[in-house]
């Protein structure tokens, strides 16, 4: 990864809010939040249960609207857009991994990760098939591109999610406790294998966590409480 690409910003946050409910049932979820990522990095959000990690994460990556201040993608602001247009810059630029997977339980793990390709428009079928097989390989998983989502493991299952997020070649993943449902050891080989893709392609990782084996091995860890960032430590 060239080091001139890393010192850009990916996403921006100024003076960011987002409230939930009203009167007496709001909960402030987000207060004035401030925060840089730039390209390249590897980011764990942490925090404990209802802080604003899922917030946060949805905010930055605009599947929501802050209630007030910016949010900065790649250096364009995403406030003004509407939601086709905050639909178009994520299923261009964005990658996403949960922690239950949400892959299509009727197709084939080839297919969850091919049809998105597809739906979204930006490669002819050939190419499309190609990056399937592609990812599928990167993640240790082609042999298994056949299977449905229920005859894998939760680890393999990640993996086709994670080859998913990639396909696009995408220039932020955001994922949200993505070894949240797995045992530790294939949690651990999940995590060998996001850090593996960030070093290699330079891929921008932005991912909540309660991992502490995650926490130990991220670049920078934010942690929130109560909505505000409480401390942004980089190693
Ligand atoms: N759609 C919603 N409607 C009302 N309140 C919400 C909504 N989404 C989140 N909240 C509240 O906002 C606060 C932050 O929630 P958020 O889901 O961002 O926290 P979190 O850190 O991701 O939690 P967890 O680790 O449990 O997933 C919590 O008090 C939560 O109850």
């Amino acid at each position: 990864m060239k080091n001139n690409i890393r010192a850009l910003p990916a996403i921006q946050l100024i003076d960011v809010c987002k409230s939930y409910g009203f009167a007496e049932n709001k909960v402030d979820a987000l207060k004035n939040v401030n925060l840089e990522i730039k390209k390249g990095e590897f980011l764990a959000l942490c925090g404990p249960s209802g802080s604003g990690k899922s917030s946060l994460l949805n905010v930055l990556s605009g599947i929501d609207q802050p209630d007030a201040g910016i949010t900065l993608f790649l250096n364009k602001s995403l406030n003004e857009l509407h939601e086709n247009q905050l639909s178009a810059v994520r299923s261009r630029h964005l990658g996403f991994i949960f922690q239950f997977f949400n892959l299509i339980p009727v197709l084939s793990a080839f297919d969850n990760v091919y049809y998105p390709l597809i739906l979204n428009g930006h490669f002819p079928r050939k190419t499309a098939q190609e990056l399937a097989w592609h990812y599928l390989d990167s993640v240790g998983i082609r042999a298994l591109g056949d299977r449905k989502p229920g005859q894998l493991s939760g680890g393999q299952q990640q993996r086709v999610a994670i080859a998913r997020a990639l396909a696009n070649q995408p220039d932020v993943v955001v994922a949200d406790e993505p070894t949240g449902n797995l045992d530790m050891a294939t949690g651990d080989a999940i995590l060998d294998l996001l850090l593996r893709i960030n070093q290699d392609t330079g891929t921008t990782f932005i991912i909540s966590t309660h991992s502490t084996q995650l926490k130990d091995r991220a670049r920078r860890v934010i942690e929130i409480e109560d909505g505000e960032l409480v401390s942004d430590s980089i190693r």
